[in-house]
């Protein structure tokens, strides 16, 4: 489809929920999107996120290979899919169970508190025509580069700075990353290799990745603080 088809509204659109990560960071007894997260899983809750986020999408959702029966009964209806051992291997799982999608938003479970309008701004800035979309946010603390010291003080553990790092043009990136079926299908091909994101392959095989305001309450789970906090925005 070209782009004047996908500005022309008739685009088709597919979500890939990679939700197969074990979730050492996090440390609980059950993989990561099976946590409780007031009284849903992380994935029901990411789940619903993604449909009340009013697009109309295909939905495929990448669970460990031996919880997929159990995703398939908590999402019924949703297309439920084994995933890898890496994150970018598990969203390859979810592209060929992706149908025919012009548009494909990847979104992690593990970030289940994003606002309907992030949805919105990555989807739209695809459907305008930029091949691949990434929402972000300014880097808001200082940053310091570091290596080992060269006066070791025993035991303490200590890293020496080596340099203050300009935050000015960084971005804190995060999910839904978007992008035309094309661009992500060059980002994974030959089975693209292994990056924490998607743009991250897409940006190595030359693809321009455009980024559009993120928020705050897109965070991801990632630590037990994390999982706390999120608990408490949905007591
Ligand atoms: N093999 C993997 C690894 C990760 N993910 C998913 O990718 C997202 C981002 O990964 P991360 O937050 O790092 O999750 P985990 O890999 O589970 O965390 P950890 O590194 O702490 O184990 C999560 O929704 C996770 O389920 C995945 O689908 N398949
Ligand atoms: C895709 C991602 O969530 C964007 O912020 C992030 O890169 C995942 O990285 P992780 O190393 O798996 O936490």
């Amino acid at each position: 489809m070209s782009d004047a088809g996908l500005a022309g509204g008739s685009a088709r659109v597919g979500v890939i929920v990679p939700a197969a990560g074990s979730g050492v960071r996090l440390g609980e007894d059950s993989p990561k999107a099976f946590v409780d997260l007031g009284g849903s899983t992380i994935l029901e809750r990411c789940v619903s996120g993604v449909v009340g986020a009013g697009i109309d999408a295909f939905v495929v959702v990448v669970v460990p290979a031996e919880l997929v029966g159990h995703a398939r009964e908590l999402l019924p209806g949703v297309t439920v899919v084994p995933g890898g051992a890496h994150r970018s291997e598990s969203v390859r799982a979810g592209l060929d169970a992706c149908g025919d999608a012009d548009v494909i938003l990847v979104h992690d479970a593990a970030r289940p508190l994003t606002p309907p309008g992030v949805f919105r701004r990555v989807l739209d800035a695809v459907l305008a025509g930029h091949e691949a979309v990434v929402p972000g946010l300014p880097v808001v603390d200082t940053l310091k580069r570091v290596d080992t010291l060269k006066r070791v003080v025993p035991g303490d553990g200590a890293e020496a700075v080596t340099e203050t790092v300009d935050r000015e043009p960084l971005r804190a990136v995060a999910t839904p990353q978007g992008f035309t079926r094309d661009a992500l299908l060059r980002a994974h091909a030959d089975d693209g290799g292994l990056a924490t994101d998607d743009a991250g392959l897409a940006e190595r095989c030359g693809i321009e990745v455009a980024v559009v305001p993120g928020d705050a309450l897109g965070f991801k789970i990632t630590t037990p603080w994390d999982l706390r906090i999120a608990r408490m925005l949905v007591s």
